[in-house]
């Protein structure tokens, strides 16, 4: 398979996700209406931003398949809506904004959790002391990736919300998804904390060519780590493309209602400033 790859993404031959005319929501009440999304391929990093009840959480659960939506979501020739949760899973895999609380495991056995959980089928990690040993080896490595081995015989508990965020960033990384979805995966996460979690999905998303869709508030570092971007609003698609296509100071006043400049660096980025809160007729 060729493509021209987005940004700085390296092309890696393997299966692009695509959806069409996806549509979902909760009972009696749409949010999600009829979207086309862009072709997101392997290797690549996508964010997904809009403000608050956009839909970006149920967008994510209907790709996760773990809401019933209508349309099509293809990883390659595969179908994915209509699969099985445990099919689905082997594909996908869905971080959601928050851990649950009450769970008395440590960190390291909460990935190891999270790694039995999706890998029926994987012969390296079955059962016996040999497969046991390769689990445990391949957790560590990803504590040690997302930074946090010497969290590992922590309770999940004892943790801050920010270590809480990053236990859950390692059971998503550990099962190596081909789809990889992180519903605000920064948001509890200080400065350094934020930089590092984005390079490592950058990182891990080039090596593996996984696809990796963010849902992110911080524009800022949406257009510094993102080949893509998807702004939602309202349960539609507004703008899509690559940051500097998608982020302008009209989608910023159409979706979030501000004023915005976005300039455009020497160096390739985007600096988007933020002025004021647009009167309402006027972000409409
Ligand atoms: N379980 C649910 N049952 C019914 N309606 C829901 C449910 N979850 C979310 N909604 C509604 O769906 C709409 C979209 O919510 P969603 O969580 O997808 O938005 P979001 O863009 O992720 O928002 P935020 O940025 O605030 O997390 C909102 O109007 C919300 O009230």
């Amino acid at each position: 398979m060729s493509h021209t790859p987005l940004n700085g993404a390296v092309a890696h031959a393997g299966d692009a996700l695509q959806v069409r005319g996806l549509s979902t929501g909760y009972r009696d009440r749409q949010i999600i209406r009829q979207v086309d999304l862009p072709t997101f391929r392997p290797g690549e990093v996508h964010a997904l931003l809009g403000p608050n009840a956009a839909g970006k959480s149920t967008l994510m659960r209907a790709l996760a398949g773990l809401q019933p939506a209508t349309g099509s979501v293809r990883l390659g020739v595969q179908e994915l809506i209509g699969l099985s949760l445990a099919e689905h899973a082997r594909r996908v895999t869905y971080m959601p904004q928050t851990l649950p609380q009450g769970v008395a495991l440590s960190v390291l056995e909460s990935v190891l959790g999270a790694l039995r959980a999706s890998a029926t089928g994987d012969p390296a990690v079955g059962a016996g002391p040999a497969s046991h040993a390769a689990s445990e080896q391949r957790a560590v490595a990803i504590l040690e990736r997302v930074g946090i081995l010497h969290l590992a015989l922590e309770g999940l508990d004892h943790l801050s919300g920010g270590q809480r965020q990053l236990v859950s960033l390692a059971q998503s990384l550990v099962r190596e998804p081909r789809v990889l979805l992180l519903d605000e995966p920064i948001s509890a996460l200080d400065l350094q904390h934020q930089l590092r979690v984005m390079r490592l999905v950058q990182e891990l998303a080039r090596e593996r060519g996984m696809i990796a869709i963010l849902v992110l508030h911080d524009l800022q570092i949406a257009a510094r780590w993102s080949d893509g971007v998807v702004m939602l609003s309202q349960g539609a698609v507004v703008a899509m493309g690559t940051p500097a296509e998608a982020i302008t100071p009209a989608t910023l006043a159409r979706v979030y209602g501000v004023q915005a400049r976005v300039e455009h660096c020497s160096r390739g980025g985007l600096q988007i400033m933020v002025d004021d809160v647009l009167p309402a007729e006027a972000a409409a």
